[in-house]
């Protein structure tokens, strides 16, 4: 019914008093109420004097006026620390995903994360806001409704006490079987945003192949999986909320006729009687209106679960800090037995085993290796987003480290993923990014460099155009150029890890775009994945990775013409790659 972890919350206690005094109030208000009335209704019963209404009318309506009052400073406060703690979690929950990084995002699924920030808090802020009320007046109203009846009339507060264990008992059973149904409901849900995302992000791969009419049934099938399932799950709410009005009116009703047969043999006079009976449905009123929400409790409920699960994620731990002053000509790394494996891949298979790597100074390393051989994983693990296994020792500047996750590393490195991502933004603040202050002359110089200069001419904003989702579009190439651009903006950061930041290129450009950077390589330690042989001859070692190992590594000299692992790459790219890596 109510989750513990909201006891959890900040000034919960404090909220909870507030809430419970305003009860108080509004169910002292609510005894007041029907006292008026039945005291009013018993004087025109009796024919006294209209004056004899007045004190009795004015105690009813100034008791419904508070109460209602009652309502609305209740609505208030609970919205009030409802939406308090929404604004607590929201940044929670983002520094969290960032701490947690891509990987954990890739395993849960994007769609799963919108559900947790948008319709999640909505759902946790309206579960607040109902809930903690309804919890006080469940409390407060029964009880002093249940005192006054039984001090006029203790036989009809014998039958509401006896009846209330048993209404409480009827809604816990189906409160049950609502909350199996909501449970599934609510990781159907999830799991529809997921695909949903998953479609709309692999729309243009999807409409290219001609199986978008494919995946829009699919989208169908499960959405209207979801339907049937939110129909279920309401049908049970509906029947709660039918059995527990059904249970309170024929409580309400035996009240009636057992009040009404003393009424007749006189055995109890008529004040009595009606305040009883005025006060038996307000007894129950608090229970019903907590049947009514409590569907919509239910999913605000899993939504706070979801939170407090992804809160309670463990965070890779940051590495202990060091003393570093950055990386150096003569500054040197050394990964040993480094191992990783992907949480939900088979226990023994390991997406890099093994590692051996060395690299000094201002070195120019490449890693090359098949699809799926783990370039971008040794990529991901050096960018401090992978999290080697236990065992994997890291020396930097003779300096232990757990892994790469470190603020002073992450600090020196200019990362250029396969996809670079393009933020919502203009692309003069998108090649900002490492360096907000930086001048608009150094921009435009920049991307200048980055061979950006003839598309930004046919932009009538130019660099102020805006980009990113939701705006103009741009092409992979144009992308991995505005990565290029941000890291050449930047003269600070002195590692350079590239995970083919040129294959959404044509070999032309890519050649352009390569003698911009090779001149900026010399003086920068360069960890580079790549396809593309022909990078090859400007590298000083080559790692070829095979299966997460590593099968050979060496300068180019050393390794060609061996017959190695190298040798058979080249020979199974043949072809063009193997003209240009000739050529050069
Ligand atoms: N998130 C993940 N969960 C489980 N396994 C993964 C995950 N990402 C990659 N893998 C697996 O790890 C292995 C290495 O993948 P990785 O992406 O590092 O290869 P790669 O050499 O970069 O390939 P490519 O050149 O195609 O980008 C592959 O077998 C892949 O299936």
């Amino acid at each position: 019914m109510i989750d513990k972890s909201l006891f959890q919350f900040p000034r919960i206690r404090r909220q909870l008093m507030v809430l419970s005094l305003l009860s108080f109030i509004q169910a002292a208000a609510i005894v007041a109420q029907a006292i008026g009335l039945s005291r009013a209704l018993v004087a025109i019963w009796q024919l006294r004097k209209i004056s004899a209404l007045l004190m009795p009318m004015l105690v009813f309506f100034s008791a419904f006026i508070l109460r209602q009052l009652m309502d609305v400073a209740k609505n208030q406060a609970a919205t009030h620390y409802a939406d308090e703690n929404i604004t607590r979690l929201r940044p929670l929950i983002q520094q969290q995903y960032f701490r947690l990084g891509p990987a954990y995002l890739h395993r849960t699924g994007t769609g799963s994360a919108v559900t947790v920030v948008i319709d999640g808090l909505d759902q946790v802020k309206t579960y607040i806001q109902t809930v903690l009320p309804k919890v006080t007046d469940m409390i407060f109203v029964p009880l002093l409704t249940l005192i006054y009846v039984f001090y006029e009339n203790w036989v009809s507060g014998i039958v509401l006490f006896i009846m209330l264990p048993l209404i409480f008992f009827f809604m816990a059973i189906l409160g049950l079987a609502a909350r199996a149904k909501s449970n599934q409901q609510y990781a159907d849900f999830t799991q529809l945003n997921n695909s949903f995302v998953d479609t709309i992000l692999g729309l243009p791969t999807l409409k290219m192949l001609g199986v978008s009419d494919q995946y829009e049934d699919q989208i169908y099938s499960v959405s209207e999986r979801f339907r049937q399932k939110t129909m279920s799950v309401i049908k049970v709410a509906l029947t709660s909320t039918f059995a527990l009005d059904f249970f309170t009116t024929l409580a309400i009703a035996i009240i009636a006729v057992f009040l009404g047969y003393r009424l007749i043999d006189g055995s109890i006079v008529l004040y009595p009687a009606l305040v009883s009976l005025i006060l038996a449905p307000e007894f129950f009123l608090p229970i019903r209106q907590f049947g009514d929400d409590y569907h919509a409790t239910l999913n605000g409920k899993n939504a706070l679960q979801q939170v407090n699960d992804l809160l309670a994620t463990p965070v890779p731990p940051v590495a202990q800090a060091i003393d570093w002053a950055g990386w150096g000509a003569d500054s040197q790394l050394t990964l040993t037995s480094v191992d990783f494996h992907y949480p939900d891949a088979a226990a023994d298979t390991l997406a890099l085993h093994d590692i051996h790597l060395q690299a000094a100074g201002m070195a120019n390393i490449a890693i090359i290796g098949r699809s799926g051989s783990g370039k971008s994983t040794l990529m991901n693990l050096l960018a401090g987003f992978n999290q080697p296994q236990q065992g994997a020792r890291i020396v930097l500047d003779g300096q232990p480290l757990t892994s790469f996750n470190q603020p002073q590393w992450q600090d020196s490195v200019s990362y250029i993923p396969q996809d670079p991502y393009i933020f919502s933004a203009t692309i003069a603040a998108n090649i900002r990014f490492y360096v907000p202050d930086a001048s608009d002359a150094a921009v435009q110089q920049a991307a200048r460099q980055a061979g950006l200069t003839d598309w930004l001419a046919a932009l009538p904003a130019g660099l102020d155009t805006m980009i990113g989702e939701g705006q103009r579009g741009i092409s992979g190439g144009q992308a991995q150029r505005i990565a290029v651009a941000r890291v050449l903006l930047d003269h600070h950061r002195r590692i350079l890890l590239f995970d083919e930041p040129t294959a959404h290129l044509d070999i032309e450009t890519e050649y352009e775009l390569k003698q911009t950077l090779l001149p900026l390589f010399q003086d920068h330690l360069v960890i580079f994945a790549t396809h593309r042989l022909h990078w090859l001859t400007a590298m000083d070692q080559i790692i070829v990775l095979e299966h997460g190992r590593i099968s050979e590594q060496g300068t180019l000299a050393q390794l060609r013409g061996t017959g190695g692992a190298l040798d058979r790459l080249v020979a199974e790219m043949g072809g063009k790659q193997d003209a240009h890596f000739a050529e050069n």
